[in-house]
């Protein structure tokens, strides 16, 4: 099999500072070898430095702690690793309080969501709030590790416990597919290898459960929605008549010969041709990148969307959307903002507060005049043009909105259409 078409997982680590998320993703990448020698050779001698008498794996992420100590801000780092099996995309996200809005952007596009609690400490408030987000963000799966089990002498009552109150509160959540790994980071027990340390637990290691989780049914191929990115029009002679609407299918399957209809304008037409790098194919879906030409001329340009002609999104400048703020100037009602949907851009205006949700009682708190940094709240937003769009539960693409500010063009929030 050629790289380029092993699957690729994206996975999101959530943790509270210190539960040993460096650790983990360094031990993944060194136990599975999928880091470079030359790394390690200076993991090696920078821990011999430091006097430790092992591999301080938590080096193999620090070049990121260093920048993030000097007050730099990166929301997300993005680590890339490969086994034979599959392609690997960790967005790794920094662990404290404030940083719900780093979550929020690793976690929009993951299939995966680990989720670590220290074995000493059992769940936290952070644990509640990541588990919120991943239901929120409806990340298909989840993978609770319980880590540091060396220091509770990897006892199977502490990790029940644990287990047990997760699931108290995860089942008001919702959150499809959730396993639990026993495991410490920093010895490697069931991280890629087995543990010989608790043989009480039958379960997969975590690589393993990884590499096998099935996510290729994650993706809506119900819906057939494809945005246009872009409009490709070689000026050559003898390619004169060609337009090509490039960009990635957001959901369902597209066939040549299919009837579709192109949003905003209605236009009806069939599929000629789909290209993906350069070659015809006979079926594109969710999420590939492909290029399709259509039986008719049809002047589609950039947010515009292909559709089935009996299965349309909805059409409305009203949208009812759950935010993540992530800007210190709070948002009011008549705020401005840009929205980006899909590969189209609007302005739009903040109408009305409804109401934040409490993560840890996830209650409403109603009568809001304000949503700030962190909030997550319930929002009515009037655009200035239509926006095609799906419910965020039915397809996590056509269904998210990023808010961006008018003036500066920073993203200041994150929204989930209702
Ligand atoms: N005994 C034991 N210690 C661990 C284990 N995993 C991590 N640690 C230790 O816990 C401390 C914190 O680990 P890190 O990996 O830096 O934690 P982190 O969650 O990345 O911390 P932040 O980046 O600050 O959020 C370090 O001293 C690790 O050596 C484990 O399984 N067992």
């Amino acid at each position: 099999m050629e790289y380029q078409d092993i699957e690729l997982l994206r996975f999101t680590t959530a943790g509270s500072v210190d539960d040993g998320k460096s650790t983990l993703i360094g031990r993944l990448l060194y136990d599975s070898k999928s880091i470079f020698q030359d790394q390690l050779d200076a993991v090696e001698a920078s821990s011999k430095s430091k006097g430790f008498d092992y591999v301080d794996l938590s080096l193999l992420t620090d070049g990121l702690k260093s920048e993030r100590e000097q007050g730099i801000t990166i929301d997300v780092a993005y680590r890339y690793f490969a086994t034979p099996k599959r392609k690997f995309i960790i967005a790794d996200t920094p662990g404290h309080i404030q940083y719900t809005r780093n979550m929020v952007t690793g976690a929009s596009t993951a299939n995966l969501a680990i989720i670590l609690i220290d074995a000493r400490k059992g769940m936290l408030e952070q644990t509640h709030r990541h588990a919120f987000i991943a239901s929120l963000l409806r990340i298909p799966h989840a993978i609770v590790c319980v880590n540091k089990m060396d220091l509770v002498d990897y006892s199977e009552e502490v990790y029940a416990n644990i287990v047990s109150d997760f699931k108290a509160f995860s089942s008001k959540l919702g959150i499809k597919d959730i396993q639990f790994i026993p495991i410490s980071a920093l010895n490697g027990d069931n991280v890629v290898n087995r543990s010989e340390n608790m043989d009480w637990y039958n379960g997969s290691t975590l690589m393993y459960h990884l590499e096998t989780v099935h996510i290729s049914s994650d993706h809506n191929l119900v819906d057939c929605r494809f945005p246009i990115q872009s409009v490709i029009r070689p000026h050559t002679l003898e390619n004169q008549d060609y337009r090509g609407f490039a960009g990635r299918i957001d959901g369902g399957v597209f066939k040549p010969g299919d009837k579709v209809k192109s949003l905003p304008s209605g236009f009806v037409s069939t599929i000629k041709t789909i290209e993906l790098n350069g070659e015809q194919i006979e079926e594109a879906f969710a999420p590939m990148s492909v290029t399709m030409t259509l039986e008719d001329e049809i002047d589609n340009s950039r947010g515009d969307m292909i559709v089935r002609e009996n299965n349309v999104p909805e059409v409305s400048q009203d949208l009812e959307v759950l935010v993540t703020w992530m800007s210190s100037t709070p948002i009011q009602t008549r705020t401005k903002v840009v929205i980006k949907h899909t590969t189209n851009e609007t302005v739009g205006m903040v109408k009305e507060l409804k109401y934040k949700i409490d993560i840890n009682t996830l209650h409403r708190i109603e009568d809001i005049d304000k949503v700030e940094m962190n909030d997550i709240a319930r929002v009515s937003i009037r655009t200035a043009k239509p926006i095609f769009y799906d419910a965020y539960k039915r397809n996590r693409q056509t269904g998210s909105i990023i808010i961006i500010d008018e003036q500066t063009n920073e993203t200041i929030g994150a929204g989930m259409i209702i």
